[in-house]
């Protein structure tokens, strides 16, 4: 590693070191940007791995001051630095003392200008989509038969086909709701919600204003439309259905019905026309059946695409859609409606679900960003009870089954 060029510019944002990697080829870092990521105890927290040193206010001897002092200060700051590479580490050398230094890896890893290594700050699987001829081959080998004695054991295990393949299967669980709390309660953050502040419990009694505290169908679905964020996952375990039939559960994958539909957009500009209304269009979702409490959520599509076209979350729920309908300019109403006929036809399209029967003993856990889900209508005594977990801290908790890939 050596220094190929140090560039001091006119404005504290245009001075920046240019490092040559032997075979890797150079990547330029600005001074701003190495001075505000110094990884020394003083500025990062060793035990918290929080940045302690704050670029904004530290170097300006007034925070808060006005912002062309605060630059003026920082470029006096930046001005006098130096660099130069010692023991196979970029060393800094500020204005007031302070150094910096930074080894080849983490230069490689934080490359941006350009990019030098692809990794990224996990190396954690990459999602396995699934119709309805995959989905059965998953099971088939038996492999990942996860089982409530081996809980603890088997979380990890549980983590990745939950983030793989969008679900995971607990068997042997107890059938009560303290089992089902403890599974919650291993696998995430049980999210309290005004149906229960814990691991709901429901049947067909209308205990609250929604249907599925009925005994009708409901077709595929997101929980938590309306809510700015739907649960991230979500958890049923069936404890009873007796004297009656139907309940049957349909599950689909989005991120393969987000293939196919990529597939069609590619060859077809009508289709185009519908990835587009599905990722772009927001619709209206509401819960109002209870009326001391209506929520309502418009800012989101039916699908949310990363920047690199994958699936972020899929937002579907036919009997929660609200009535109010607002156009993007680039789209008609007709646009809008062909677009979810065309998706609805995806989704119930058996070569894209499948459907089986809940079993008592039998946890179902799945990501309800991805994972879209139905019940058909039943007869007879049905309980259910189940929990929203939430995305961030399952994320947390599968990420650290894994080695970093770099630090932070
Ligand atoms: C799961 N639990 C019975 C508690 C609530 C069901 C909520 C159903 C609602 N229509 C939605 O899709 O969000
Ligand atoms: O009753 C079921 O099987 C599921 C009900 C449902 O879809 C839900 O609660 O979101």
């Amino acid at each position: 590693m050596r220094i190929e060029s140090v560039k001091r510019g006119t404005s504290v944002f245009e001075n920046a070191v240019k490092v040559e990697f032997e075979d890797l080829g150079s990547s330029t870092y600005d001074w701003i940007y190495l001075r505000d990521n110094c990884p020394c105890s003083e500025c990062q927290h060793v035990q918290t791995k929080q940045r302690v040193f704050d670029i904004f206010n530290t170097l300006s001897n007034k925070p808060g001051k006005d912002l062309e002092t605060s630059l003026k200060r920082v470029e006096q700051y930046l001005a006098d630095s130096d660099f130069q590479i010692m023991n196979s580490k970029l060393v800094c050398n500020w204005s007031d003392s302070h150094i910096s230094e930074f080894d080849e890896k983490w230069l490689l890893q934080h490359s941006y200008e350009p990019k030098l290594t692809s990794k990224s700050r996990k190396i954690i699987p990459n999602i396995r989509t699934w119709g309805s001829h995959e989905f059965w081959q998953l099971n088939s080998d038996g492999t990942g038969v996860n089982s409530y004695d081996r809980l603890t054991h088997e979380l990890p295990q549980i983590f990745e086909q939950i983030h793989v393949n969008g679900f995971a299967f607990i068997q042997n669980v107890p059938v009560t709701l303290e089992s089902t709390e403890r599974v919650s309660a291993a696998i995430s953050i049980i999210r309290p919600t005004h149906y229960d502040p814990c691991v709901w419990d429901f049947t067909s009694d209308l205990a609250k204003n929604d249907t599925a505290y009925t005994s009708l169908a409901i077709d595929m679905h997101v929980d938590g439309t309306y809510w700015n964020e739907p649960p991230g996952y979500q958890l049923f375990h069936l404890l009873e259905h007796t004297n009656g039939e139907g309940g049957d559960t349909r599950i689909v994958d989005v991120a393969k019905i987000l293939e196919i539909l990529v597939i069609k957009a590619a060859a077809d500009r009508s289709w185009q026309k519908t990835l587009q209304v599905l990722s772009e269009q927001p619709l209206v979702f509401h819960q109002s059946g209870d009326s001391n409490q209506e929520f309502e959520q418009d800012s989101f599509p039916t699908l949310t695409l990363a920047k690199d076209g994958s699936l972020v979350q899929c937002r579907w729920n036919t009997s929660d859609r609200a009535a109010f309908i607002e156009p993007l300019p680039r789209f008609t109403v007709a646009d809008i409606y062909q677009a979810l006929f065309r998706f609805n036809a995806l989704i119930n399209n058996p070569d894209n679900y499948v459907q089986f029967k809940m079993e008592p003993g039998k946890i179902f856990v799945f990501d309800n960003w991805r994972v879209l889900h139905a019940r058909t209508a039943f007869t007879g005594y049905r309980r259910l009870c189940g929990s929203y977990l939430t995305r961030d801290d399952f994320m947390a908790r599968f990420k650290s089954c894994y080695p970093n890939s770099h630090d932070a």
